[in-house]
């Protein structure tokens, strides 16, 4: 049996010889590699962490010490040497082990949450909580040079760093320097990384002396101290003032974090402290898998399927993403005003070509919606009009910025949010099932949903020649549907289907409009008669889409969103208060945190398709005809 499926927990762990360390730490990049060959996943981040893990786990004493991977992405590892090696070949499946920590799956795991540069601000909890209640355990805070570059972890340090009670806070906050987002770092504080991570390693001569006084007898903690207090000096001589020291924090490293020897001798050391400390690991994503660490985008930061022998990549086929990407290079040709804003995605939001094009043009502003936000309502100020690209979720953080500096100011931002509505892999903090409703309370903030590539290059124009209040442009992960040319056009709601008498007004936004033209055909079997329209601006709500559900029985509202407070919710206020008495049945996501599985299993599972969408129609129909109500304003699955 291969050591790694005999690990029963992490105390198993400092049993082993170095050598079998060596042997563990091969096999489970092999492991990384082969379990994520057939489903994608995060391959990069976890080839760089299998030494550092190996060594937390041997250090400290999880689940009595807190662990905290920041974002989670990197935390495969630690779940197979917590217990899961044996079933992690179910990663990223439906009802397998999740991509990031899982609370329901071990009490090794803490933080489910998938959003950047927020251990700090937990493990800073934590520490108080333990050292309030005088508990002794140890708070290991792993964070990585991305999500270093997020405000919170500021916010975090400042608090951390802060001097009297901090003494007694066991706190070790491990920095996973790899110098990259998904493409390199960036910002000052990527620089002054750099810096240390480049400064004349004094810490081989330390530790070659270390090494000649292990093991002679006499030589205890005291010693390793007075060696800590001479290397402070010759810290200063050799090294630049440590970033980390100025704000009052102990700071060890920068050490190899391949080198499972090196990062245990500094995690023992931080340990001794008492108070905050700093370890900073120089690590290598894709470490150990040759086509990971050649892969020059992105080091195989979250591949799709790929082939383990060439690393190659199967063939992504078109994805909204790219439609964008293409788009922005024909906008950027003609409009000098257009400039591209992207939080350390580049590639995932399809700023790439653009960036290419344009380099002077784009602004990666590292893992910081809050700021790219802001500072796109200050390029507004200046006269430019930028194109904010995030995933959906990850816009979420940023809403006091979207509106109170952009919305309130009016400015002319364009925010295109890629990843709306389920995506399905990645668990509960992923799905960009929130923006339909968190963006109606912007005042002036004007949303559009394209339900195809034709209509997100009409609807990006449209929205960069709104100069006078923030736009949102948003499209769900994955292939695009066929282009579907309106019959139609009442106003601005484009009419997809207009088939028999007036009953079912079915109104789909974005992509939901191709499920609703389905749904029609599944009507028109069963003689009820369906005209199903395309908003394609879904706030503010258009007064043509009122008078439309005027003219019908029925209003059917379907969104990739959540139930509350999305497009169907509002349109029901605004039918409420124009004075139409249509009923209305909305169709989401229900209001819950979704488990992760594939995409589509979830929209069958929460009743987003064709068919579902069909029987509930039919029966609000009969109930209709029968008592002339079709019951209560229903929304699918639980707010
Ligand atoms: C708020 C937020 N924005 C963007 C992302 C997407 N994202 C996931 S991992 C990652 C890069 C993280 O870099 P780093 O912290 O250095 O970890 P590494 O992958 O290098 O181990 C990004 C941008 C996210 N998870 N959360
Ligand atoms: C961890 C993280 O936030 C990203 O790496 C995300 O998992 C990528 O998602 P996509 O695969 O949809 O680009
Ligand atoms: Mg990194």
């Amino acid at each position: 049996m291969p050591l790694l499926d005999s690990l029963t927990g992490p105390g198993d762990l400092r049993a082993l010889s170095p050598e079998e360390l060596r042997e563990l730490a091969a096999e489970i990049r092999d492991r990384l590699v082969s379990t994520c060959s057939p489903r994608g996943g995060h391959l990069g981040p976890n080839l760089g962490v299998v030494e550092l893990t190996l060594a937390v786990h041997r250090v400290f004493d999880s689940p009595h010490d807190k662990v905290v991977w920041d974002t989670g992405h990197q935390a495969y590892v630690h779940k197979m040497v917590t217990g899961r090696a044996k079933e992690f070949d179910t990663l990223r499946t439906e009802g397998g082990l999740s991509g990031y920590p899982s609370q329901r799956e071990s009490e090794h795991d803490l933080v489910e949450n998938s959003h950047a540069s927020t251990a700090l601000s937990y493990a800073d909890g934590l520490a108080k909580a333990y050292s309030v209640q005088g508990e002794d355990r140890h708070v290991v805070a792993v964070i990585g040079d991305g999500a270093l570059t997020g405000g919170m972890a500021w916010e975090a340090l400042n608090n951390i760093a802060s001097v009297g009670a901090a003494e007694r806070r066991r706190l070790v906050i491990v920095v996973n320097d790899n110098g990259r987002s998904y493409t390199p770092t960036v910002g000052g504080l990527a620089e002054a990384l750099t810096t240390l991570r480049t400064s004349p390693r004094y810490e081989p001569m330390l530790d070659a002396v270390k090494r000649r006084l292990h093991g002679v007898p006499g030589v205890g903690p005291a010693v390793y101290d007075a060696l800590h207090a001479m290397k402070k000096g010759v810290k200063d001589a050799l090294a630049p003032q440590g970033l980390f020291e100025d704000l009052g924090l102990k700071y060890v490293g920068p050490i190899d974090g391949h080198d499972l020897a090196a990062t245990e001798q500094a995690l023992l050391q931080a340990k001794r402290f008492e108070g905050p400390v700093i370890v900073h690991a120089i690590t290598r994503k894709g470490q150990g898998y040759d086509a990971a660490e050649r892969h020059e985008a992105d080091q195989f930061h979250s591949p799709g399927p790929f082939d383990v022998t060439t690393g190659r990549e199967a063939t992504k086929g078109l994805i909204w993403t790219d439609l964008f990407a293409d788009e922005m290079v024909a906008v950027g040709a003609e409009r000098t005003d257009v400039v591209g804003i992207t939080a350390a995605m580049l590639h995932p939001v399809g700023l790439h070509l653009f960036a290419e094009r344009y380099p002077d043009r784009v602004f990666d502003v590292g893992i910081a919606e809050q700021h790219a936000a802001t500072s796109a309502a200050g390029l507004a100020m200046g006269g430019l009009h930028p194109v904010v690209a995030v995933y959906a979720t990850f816009l979420n953080r940023a809403l006091d910025q979207v509106l109170m500096d952009c919305a309130l100011h009016r400015c002319g931002v364009t925010f295109v949010l890629d990843r709306a509505g389920v995506t399905g892999d990645d668990g509960a903090s992923h799905n960009g099932m929130w923006d339909l409703s968190l963006l109606q309370v912007v005042p002036g903030l004007r949303l559009a949903a394209p339900r195809d590539g034709a209509r997100l290059r009409e609807l990006l124009r449209e929205a960069l020649d709104v100069s006078d209040a923030p736009t949102v442009v948003r499209f769900p992960k994955g292939p695009p549907p066929a282009d579907l040319e309106a019959v139609d056009r009442v106003g601005d709601v484009d009419v997809l289907v207009r088939q028999g008498a007036r009953d079912v007004l079915l109104v789909g936004v974005g992509a939901m409009a191709t499920t609703c033209v389905e749904v029609a055909d599944r009507l028109a079997a069963q003689g009820i008669g369906v005209t199903v329209v395309d908003p394609r601006w879904v706030k503010p709500v258009s007064p043509d889409l009122v008078g439309l559900a005027a003219e019908h029985r029925l209003v059917v509202s379907v969104e990739d969103n959540g139930v509350v407070g999305g497009c169907g919710s509002v349109l029901l206020q605004t039918l409420n208060a124009a004075g139409v008495t249509t009923p209305v049945r909305l169709h989401g996501v229900p209001q819950e945190f979704l488990d992760h599985a594939k995409r589509a299993a979830i929209l069958e599972r929460i009743g987003l398709t064709p068919q579902a969408l069909a029987r509930d129609v039919v029966e609000a129909m009969a109930a209709l005809s029968a008592t002339d109500d079709p019951g209560p304003v229903r929304s699918v699955g639980r707010a």
